[in-house]
């Protein structure tokens, strides 16, 4: 069976007082998906195919430039974020026992425009990311208030320790994901373009171009393909959110496989990480003592850590 298909649409962006009927409805219609599965597609969400395209077409335009135009963007580089900046072909390593990921990506993490931001040869790349960025963060707190209500906890549980996304004291992150033409000849042994992995913070809003790829681990234990629906945001909980839930809400694990080998397509996704603001104390939202509390930002670099190791981490 295939991922779910929620309709966004009683709560799309720009729309203002909605019934309580309404989203009571739709937050336990997510609440289903986030139990059993962990991963949805919204549609209907206001945010429609060709922003995403655009963002996509402006990030192209980076990741086509020479090596040497994009290194002095390197992740590590930036004083606003040890995060920020781009990532180059196998530097990541999701999976530790797979070798390194196919794949290329470009972190936003501060969106300060005192800071270095490609602008030769890719106008716009900050105007276009930062807006997107944006309009990801309000779909994203539309997303945690009814995931609140689809606990009958108060609707702001979770907002309240999201106030300050897109600031630099809050870790949530677009990423813009490239992935290269694969020539089959030179893949490693049990090279992916991704390795399996969950995500670390709350959630995750992703956005997918049309080439196939992603799987997600189902509870029967097998992957799933999880094809792009154009139109749709696929959302998914994350590692801090299960603990925060004691494990009501599920992070599946997932993974992007190589294309059949002779296939050069390229393909591109775009991933919003939400996470709490750095400051956060996060403790199990029912009350239990079944996770400690934890330090929001205390528990996003221990989960770097371990899984790139600290000298990758900066790379
Ligand atoms: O590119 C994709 O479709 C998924 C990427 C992903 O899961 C991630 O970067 O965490
Ligand atoms: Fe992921």
């Amino acid at each position: 069976m295939g991922l779910p298909v929620l309709d966004f649409s009683v709560y799309e962006l720009g729309k203002g007082n909605v019934s309580v009927a309404k989203l009571e409805k739709l937050s336990k219609e997510l609440r289903k998906a986030f139990t059993e599965v962990g991963f949805v597609y919204l549609k209907n969400t206001g945010i429609n195919q060709e922003e995403v395209e655009k963002v996509m077409h402006v990030s192209k335009e980076f990741f086509c430039l020479p090596e040497d135009m994009k290194k002095p963007f390197s992740r590590g580089s930036f004083s606003c974020n040890e995060f920020h900046g781009w990532i180059a072909v196998e530097n990541e390593i999701l999976n530790p026992s797979r070798p390194g990921d196919l794949k290329e990506a470009y972190n936003i993490t501060s969106l300060s425009a005192d800071n270095n931001w490609p602008s030769e040869g890719v106008e716009d790349f900050r105007d276009v990311h930062v807006s997107f960025f944006l309009r990801c963060k309000d779909l994203s707190l539309r997303v945690l208030r009814l995931m609140a209500l689809g606990l009958d906890l108060e609707p702001e549980v979770f907002l309240n320790t999201h106030k300050h996304i897109g600031s630099a004291v809050n870790a949530t992150t677009l990423r813009s994901l490239y992935y290269p033409p694969v020539n089959s000849t030179c893949v490693k042994e049990n090279q992916l373009r991704c390795g399996e992995h969950s995500d670390y913070g709350s959630i995750t809003l992703l956005f997918q171009s049309p080439e196939s790829g992603l799987q997600v681990l189902n509870r029967a234990g097998e992957y799933v393909s999880a094809p792009s629906i154009p139109g749709t945001v696929l959302i998914n909980i994350a590692d801090l959110m299960q603990r925060w839930t004691s494990d009501v809400y599920v992070s599946a694990a997932h993974r992007v496989l190589l294309p059949p080998a002779g296939d050069s397509s390229t393909r591109q996704s775009l991933a919003f990480f939400v996470h709490p603001d750095d400051e956060a104390m996060i403790s199990c939202c029912d009350g239990s003592d079944k996770y400690p509390p934890i330090n929001s930002f205390d528990y996003l670099l221990s989960r770097f850590n371990d899984t790139y190791g600290k000298k990758q981490a900066l790379v």
